[in-house]
């Protein structure tokens, strides 16, 4: 690999309900110097058997039209269009930067609209992020299938007793309506839909959705470039679209959508023939270290670190307060 090969790195380690992330700050503090770098950064420190782990790093970088730009590598180094729970805790960062609680953030497909917002529960840091575009054409994930849209339908190769609804927000995901969360064969059948390239071409994020009552469901996901994690903030918000089509839910209201790491709201909306969704959530700091990378031997040592225990015992309630409302209703 040419260019620098170790690295300097100061880091957050930050997640929105239990999806966890590492942010790099490429304005203020070490600019990446190619993309080589970052697919290998992201490989090495994501990994659980290091020193840090995570479901993926959050790179912010200048943006010429908006206050900053998030760019988000998967864990295998793939990089995705859009990551919702990811975009609450950027959000939270350049808010916290530049003092402003309102910001457009570009992404991969679209400059989206974050802001500070309410706490969902006291002292916990919220913020509200526009998850678009949505399109429920199977092309946009890709999917290669006979329905135009592919709502609660089939995908027999992949499954043949689930159906499935796909769409894109804008990433791909695919989301199954069931009646048992965890889904026992999550993982299996997320594994194979990414293995499956004759159908998603470019993987795809796999959600199992269950209804726990009005406006309240549950949903487990396997992350497409990850695997089974504890929340994914783009599926959330696809699963909520799913049960206004398909379970009675409705565009206008808040959902509550629970997951194992806890708990998020969605809001969908649909005007001048498109749905718009709105994610809300916590977004937490676990620490602040100073890092050494070596991308030669792929090694990672952490000079200092400074943890930020009230946020984690705060979430820690908030995680076992969803918990503990979502066995109630499964
Ligand atoms: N966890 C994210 C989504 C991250 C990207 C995803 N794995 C993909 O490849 O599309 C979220 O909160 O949305």
């Amino acid at each position: 690999m040419k260019g620098v090969e170790k690295m300097e790195l100061e880091m957050i380690k930050c997640h929105g309900s239990g999806n966890d992330f590492i942010i790099i700050d490429e304005i203020n503090g070490h600019v990446v110097d190619s993309e080589e770098e970052r697919v290998s950064l992201s490989q090495i420190l994501c990994d659980r058997n290091g020193p840090v782990g995570s479901d993926g790093i959050l790179f912010v970088q200048e943006s010429e039209a908006c206050d900053a730009r998030m760019r988000m590598f998967n864990t295998d180094g793939s990089e995705a269009e859009m990551c919702g729970n990811g975009l609450r805790c950027v959000a939270r960062y350049a808010v916290e930067k530049t003092g402003r609680t309102q910001l457009v953030i570009e992404t991969m497909k679209a400059n989206l609209s974050v802001r500070q917002t309410e706490e969902l529960y006291p002292g916990l840091a919220t913020f509200e992020v526009a998850i678009e575009p949505v399109s429920l054409n199977p092309a946009t994930l890709p999917l290669k299938t006979m329905d135009n849209p592919h709502i609660e339908a089939p995908i027999t190769d992949l499954d043949p007793t689930l159906a499935f609804t796909a769409l894109s927000v804008p990433n791909p995901h695919v989301v199954a309506t069931v009646n048992q969360v965890p889904y026992p064969d999550a993982e299996k059948i997320g594994r194979r839909a990414n293995e499956m390239k004759n159908l998603f071409p470019n993987g795809v994020n796999v959600s199992f959705m269950k209804t726990l009552g009005k406006n309240r469901i549950f949903v487990q996901t396997y992350e497409r470039g990850v695997g089974l994690t504890n929340a994914c903030g783009t599926a959330m918000s696809a699963s909520s679209l799913v049960s206004v089509l398909t379970s009675g839910n409705e565009t206008g209201e808040v959902i509550s959508v629970f997951n194992p790491g806890g708990m998020v709201q969605t809001l969908i909306d649909f005007e001048d023939d498109t749905y718009r969704i709105k994610l809300r959530g916590n977004a937490t700091y676990d620490y602040r270290a100073s890092i050494h990378v070596s991308l030669n031997d792929r090694s990672v040592k952490v000079d200092s670190q400074n943890v930020n225990e009230d946020e984690q015992r705060l979430y820690e309630k908030v995680a076992e307060d969803a918990a503990r409302l979502a066995e109630s209703a499964i």
